[in-house]
C-alpha cells in the first residue's frame, strides 16, 4: 500500500517514521523548509533513550505526480486548507484519507473536497514535539492510533489500512465507533489543553496547589457534558483515563500549550471555539471552556 504522510512534524513524522522503519512504502509530502532539514539530517526520532535516523522518501509540494492508496494527514488545523490543496493530486478514486487532527472541524473541509466515503476518522495519541533542529522528540511513552470508517458500508480498502498500520511498533485499534472515539479524544485534549492554558501551567503544576485538581475535574466535566449532549458520551474507561491524566502530578502539557508558550498560533477555534459553539447550541453551560476559548482567541489575535 502506497502511503503519503502529509505533515512530517511531531505527529506525522513520528508515526510515518515508525511505518518507514517497519518497511512500509511511505512518502512524506513536505514544504521546502522541512524538506531541507529531512534531506540534510534525516528523519530523526529522539528521546526516551532513542536516537533513530531514517532516510525518508520525500515529495515536495507541487511535485506530486500520482495517486496514493492512503493519505495520513497530520498538519495543524491552521494549515489544513493549504494542505488539502497540496495533497489533492495524490487522491484518486480509491484513495483513503486518514486525518489525525484534534477536534472534528477538519472533517467538513475534507468531506467537501474528497467525499465522505474517502475520509476516515482517526485519533492519534502521542507525546512528541519538534526540537529546534527538526528532530522529533518523544516526551513520554504514549503512542497510539485509532482509525475507522465514518460511513456504512465501510470502504472496501479499510482492511488494507489495518494491514498497513499494524505491526509497526505502536498500538493500532480499528474502531467501529470512530466518531465516538474522536469525541473522547476531543474531551481529553480539551481538558488537558484547557487546564494548561487557563492556569498557565503543566498538569503537575496545577495539581500541586490547593484546589488545582478540583478545577481540573471541573474542566473535564464541562467537556464531557458537551460530548454527552451531542450524543457521543465518553465511555466510562476513557473518562477515567482523562480524569487520571489531568490529576497526574507527572503529567506535563499538551502540544497546544507548548505552542502557546512558544508564541505560535494555536488550534483554539478547532479545539475550543467549535466545542463551546456546539455547547451553546445544545444548551450546555461551559464557562471554563468559554474562557479558554476567548483567551486563545486573544493570543492568536495578538500574534497576528
Ligand atoms: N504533537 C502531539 O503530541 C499531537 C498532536 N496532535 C494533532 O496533530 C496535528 C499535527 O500536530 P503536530 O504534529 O504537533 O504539528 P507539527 O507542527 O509538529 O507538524 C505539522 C507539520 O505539518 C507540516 N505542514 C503544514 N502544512 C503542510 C503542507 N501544506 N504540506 C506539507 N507539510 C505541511 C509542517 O511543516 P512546515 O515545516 O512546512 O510548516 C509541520 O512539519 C494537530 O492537529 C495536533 O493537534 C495529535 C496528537 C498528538
Ligand atoms: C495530549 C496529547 C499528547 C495526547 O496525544 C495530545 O494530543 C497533544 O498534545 O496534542
Amino acid at each position: 500500500m502506497r502511503i503519503l504522510v502529509v505533515g512530517a512534524g511531531a505527529t506525522g513524522g513520528y508515526f510515518g517514521g515508525r511505518l518507514l522503519q517497519a518497511g512500509r512504502d511511505v512518502t512524506f509530502l513536505v514544504r521546502p523548509g522541512r524538506a531541507k532539514v529531512l534531506r540534510d539530517s534525516g528523519l530523526r526520532i529522539v528521546g526516551l533513550g532513542e536516537e533513530t535516523v531514517l532516510t525518508p522518501s520525500l515529495a515536495e509540494t507541487g511535485t506530486l505526480d500520482g495517486t496514493y492508496d492512503l493519505v495520513l494527514l497530520a498538519v495543524k488545523a491552521t494549515g489544513l486548507a493549504a494542505a488539502i490543496d497540496d495533497f489533492a493530486p495524490a487522491v484518486g478514486p480509491e484513495t483513503l484519507v486518514l486525518p489525525f487532527l484534534n477536534g472534528l472541524a477538519h472533517l467538513d473541509a475534507l468531506d467537501a473536497r474528497f467525499g465522505e466515503g474517502a475520509v476516515l476518522g482517526g485519533v492519534a495519541k502521542v507525546m512528541t514535539t519538534l526540537d529546534d533542529d527538526g528532530a522529533i522528540r518523544r516526551l513520554g511513552p504514549l503512542q497510539h492510533l485509532t482509525y475507522g470508517a465514518r460511513t456504512e458500508p465501510a470502504p472496501p480498502r479499510l482492511a488494507d489500512v489495518g494491514a498497513a498500520l499494524e505491526g509497526a511498533g505502536f498500538p493500532v485499534v480499528r474502531s467501529a465507533r470512530i466518531t465516538e472515539a474522536m469525541w473522547a479524544k476531543w474531551v481529553f485534549i480539551a481538558a488537558i489543553g484547557g487546564i494548561n492554558s487557563l492556569l498557565r501551567g503543566t498538569i503537575g503544576d496545577v495539581v500541586a496547589v490547593p484546589a488545582g485538581a478540583e478545577l481540573a475535574e471541573a474542566v473535564v466535566a464541562e467537556a464531557a457534558a458537551v460530548a454527552e449532549a451531542a450524543g457521543y458520551p465518553v465511555p466510562a474507561a476513557d473518562l477515567e483515563t482523562t480524569r487520571k491524566t489531568v490529576t497526574d502530578p507527572a503529567m506535563g502539557g499538551s502540544s497546544l500549550y507548548r505552542d502557546l508558550l512558544g508564541g505560535h498560533p494555536v488550534e483554539g477555534e478547532q479545539i475550543f471555539g467549535d466545542l463551546t459553539a456546539r455547547a451553546r447550541a445544545l444548551g450546555v453551560a461551559t464557562p471554563l471552556l468559554d474562557l479558554v476559548s476567548l483567551q486563545l482567541r486573544v493570543h492568536n489575535h495578538r500574534i497576528g
